[in-house]
Formats: C-alpha cells, structure tokens, sequence
C-alpha cells in the first residue's frame, strides 16, 4: 500500500501532504494550514507509521492513500482508476477488532461480557490506548481521533440549546443516562481488576472514547456485528450503495465501489442506512445534506381505557407490530401503516376490525379517517411547536458566516426535521380536505364530522399560536407608542 503521495496524487482534492516528497506549496503557509487540522497533520503522519506497520504483518496492498480533507478530518483516495464493482478495500479478518477480540481479552473480557459490543469496543480502545507502545495494536490506535463532534460530547446548555425541539435532544439524554449507567456499573466490576487503569476511568473518558467507537466502528451484516477496520475507518461518507461488509468465502471485510473512481479522486462510502438523522448526527458528529431519504419517526399506540384494545394488540401482534410503535416520516411520504395503525386505535366499533388492512391505503369509516388524520395532525403540530424557532430563522441562521460547527449542524437538523414535518402535515391536511366538507343533495358542503370538527380546529389554532401571541404583543406595543 502506497501512503507517501507520488508526484503525480499531490495536490488532488484537499491533499495536504507534509511528509517525503513535500508538493510545492501552492497557498501561503497560514493557508495551507487552516486546510487540515494540526491534529489531523499528527494522525496522517501516523496513518504512514500504520501502513507500514500492517505491510510488515503481511497486510495486502489496498488501491487507496489516506489524506487529509479540510472538512471531513482523514480519508482514502484512489491510487488507480476503480471501476465500479471493483474493490476499494479487501482486509483479512484478521486484522479487525470485534466482540471476539474483547471476548478473549485478557483484562477487559469479564467487565465486558452481556454488554454491549460497542461498550466492548469502548473499553478495548481505553485499556489498549492506556498501553500506548506496549499495546500491539499502537500503530493503528495512533491513528485514532481523541473524540468526536457527536452532540453526546457538547456541553449540556449546548444541548438544550441548540437542539431544542430536535428529536436528538431526548435521544442524547437517553443515550447518556444510559451511558452513566453502565459506566458506573463497569467501573463497580473493574475496581478489584489490578490490570485496569482506574484513575484513568473517568466519564469523560469513556464518553469519549465510546463516541470515537460509535463513529467508527462499521456494522458488516453478513458477520452480524461491528468491527474496527484499520483503513475500512478511514474512508468518508457519502451516500450510495456502496457498503462495508464481510465477505464470507474470503474472510475479508471488503468495500466495492458503486461507481468509476479516477486515481486521485476521493473513495467514499455509505455509513448506516435506515438511521434518522438526529441518529446519524448523534452517531458521526455530522450530517449527510445530501440524503434523500431523510426521515424522522412518530410513535403511535393505542387509546388508555379503550375496551377492545385486547384484541387490538393481537391484530397487531399478528402483523409485527408493537404498542407503541415508531414509524419512519419521510420527506413527501409515510407508511401506510402509519395510516393503518392510527386508524385501528381510533376503531370503537370491533365491527369495523374487519376493514382494517396493513397493505393498503384504506379508509375504515369517514368518522375514524377524521379522527386518525386530526390526531397525526396534531402530533405533527406538536412536534413542530416544540422547536423555539421557524424554519425561517434556520435559514437565516445557517446564512450567518461566524456560526460555530455545533450552531450549523444543529440549524441543519432542526431544519430538516421541520420540513418532514411540514410536508407531512401538508399531506394530511390534503386528505382531510375532502372529509372537512362533503357536497350534500342540496348542493351545499356539509361536515360529516361537525362534532369534532372543534378539535381539528384547536388543532390548527395551536399552531398558529405563537404567531397570534407575537401579533398580540406588537399590537400592544404599537398602541403604547
Ligand atoms: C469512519 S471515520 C472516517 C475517517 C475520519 N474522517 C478520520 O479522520 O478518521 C468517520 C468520521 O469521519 C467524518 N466524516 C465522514 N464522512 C464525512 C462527510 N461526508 N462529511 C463530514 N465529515 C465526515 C466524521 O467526523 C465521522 O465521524
């Protein structure tokens, strides 16, 4: 594997070389350095000692170069032209870190076992950090950022601050109780462990290094579990269909590329699929702009009280599904059985049971249709409100030129996650249309569900609130003047 760029690489996208054969310098010096962190500069020089340290165990040469990128930390580019099918990375197994690894450790298995791998993981990296040179893997720990952007590691006023009305912010609270609590459960069952650096054990610590795993630890379905990759982490994200994953035959974790690359160009792939993205913001510290299929998830259950919920839960039991039970809310669509599952709870007539359908779009009763369409309204409307700002001032703000990294990422979040919501509440109100008012034989519209009319209406009220409580308060001003 090639790490020193040749002449002919340097200065391709981004490229900050420092070492052998230095590239003439294009920009001034202040320049040139703002382009990669004076960190990153330390981690590509041990990104070199790494390669040839792996070469030396008979590492296989892989088509790739590690560089730096001003705005994505490290990352691979291609030595050769890559077709697409090619692999980018092919990596004998046994040069991973995973659960088995931690499982047959000699100081962290104990402490790890029926956790999670990623606590695993977490604690591997702290013990084996700890060694620094006497650890076996130090060439490749070296490479190691010391922790990420992920919001799990901002300041808890930055938090609630910045990610006010975001799902990632009950998400990261969730995340760091439970983070607590199995740091203070390690750190009960590693006390009397002499081997393990305790005063080194400190939340932070963990937190960090458990971020730093989050981030780079890859998931290969075919192996069903995560592993380190030295190289398979350096490579960037971007949207495809190009993923990590083991191949079986060869025992080789292996990257093959959906598209042409040509030498020099940067070789990405595609991190998580199926992840919201406060998860994904939460897992890798930033965000993808580019992904379509964002989405955010709403919780539905059933109604407290309701007699025929029994036999709710088995019809929903048989489908899969669970009480409560999140659905993922893209941009211009929802599930069906979004649709489905609301309009089953609503049902108080079991009579109605045998209308209910998962597989189609189908409506129960016009009663029930209003009923389900208000209360995802609603929820929606809710969700929207609990934001402290508009879409509006998120755009502005993302037009400031002096924002910090964790002000642009969290506007961005909230931005897409209000323009689900948005979209999603257009395409309800869309459907409610033409159950708010139906032609009657006289010719005139009539409401057939006048009765609970009043709720939608409350409904709409409470979003246009804020806005009419704002209005009110500039009047009052206005006629103070
Ligand atoms: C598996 S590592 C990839 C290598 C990493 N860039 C490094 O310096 O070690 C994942 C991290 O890379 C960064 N990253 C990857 N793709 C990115 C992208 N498209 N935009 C911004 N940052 C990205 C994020 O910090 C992410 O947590």
């Amino acid at each position: 594997m090639e790490l020193l760029a040749p002449p002919s690489l340097v200065g391709f996208r981004g490229v900050a070389w420092k070492c052998g054969a230095k590239p003439r310098r294009l920009l001034p010096r202040t320049v040139w350095l703002c382009r990669a962190s004076i960190a990153d500069e330390e981690r590509l020089d041990a990104a070199r000692d790494m390669t040839k340290w792996l070469q030396e165990q008979g590492f296989p040469q892989q088509p790739l170069l590690v560089s730096s990128f001003e705005d994505k930390g490290l990352g691979c580019c291609a030595t050769r032209d890559l077709q697409a099918g090619d692999a980018a990375l092919s990596i004998p197994e046994n040069f991973t870190v995973t659960a088995v690894d931690v499982a047959n450790h000699p100081v962290i298995s104990s402490a790890a076992e029926g956790r999670d791998e990623l606590v695993g993981l977490a604690l591997w990296l702290m013990y084996e950090q700890e060694r620094s040179q006497d650890s076996p893997w130090y060439p490749y720990l070296k490479v190691f950022p010391a922790s990420t952007l992920s919001p799990l590691l901002w300041e808890q006023e930055e938090q609630e601050e910045l990610l006010r009305g975001s799902s990632a912010l009950a998400k990261v609270k969730d995340q760091l109780t439970s983070l607590r609590q199995t740091f203070d459960a390690l750190k009960d069952t590693l006390k009397d462990n002499k081997d393990f650096p305790m005063e080194k054990f400190t939340f932070s610590a963990f937190k960090a290094a458990f971020s730093v795993v989050l981030s780079r630890a890859v998931y290969l379905p075919s192996a069903e579990l995560f592993a380190l990759v030295p190289f398979g982490d350096l490579i960037n994200h971007e949207s495809s269909r190009s993923l990590l994953d083991y191949d079986i035959e060869e025992q080789k974790v292996k990257l093959a590329v959906d598209k042409r690359y040509k030498k020099g160009d940067q070789v990405f792939a595609s991190y998580a699929q199926n992840l919201t993205s406060a998860d994904f913001l939460i897992r890798y510290g930033f965000l993808d702009e580019s992904d379509e299929n964002d989405f955010i998830e709403i919780e539905v259950g059933l109604v407290s009280g309701d007699s025929l919920a029994p036999l709710k839960r088995e019809i929903l039991q048989e489908v899969g599904l669970t009480v409560p039970q999140k659905f993922p809310v893209y941009l211009n669509r929802f599930p069906t059985q979004l649709l489905t599952y609301t309009r089953l709870a609503r049902i108080q007539d079991s009579g109605l049971f045998a209308k209910i359908t998962f597989e189609k779009d189908l409506i129960v009763c016009q009663t029930n249709e209003y009923e389900t369409l208000m209360l995802l309204m609603a929820d929606c409307r809710t969700k929207l409100l609990s934001f402290s700002d508009t879409m509006e001032d998120d755009m502005q703000t993302l037009k400031r030129k002096n924002l910090s990294y964790k002000q642009r990422v969290a506007a961005q979040l909230r931005l897409k996650e209000k323009r689900i919501l948005t979209d999603t509440m257009s395409a309800l109100r869309n459907r409610l249309a033409p159950i708010r008012g139906i032609p009657t034989k006289s010719g005139n519209l009539k409401d057939p569900n006048s009765d609970i009319r009043e709720m939608f209406d409350m409904v709409e009220q409470v979003a246009s609130a804020p806005r009419k409580f704002l209005a009110s308060i500039l009047e009052h001003k206005d006629s103070n003047k």
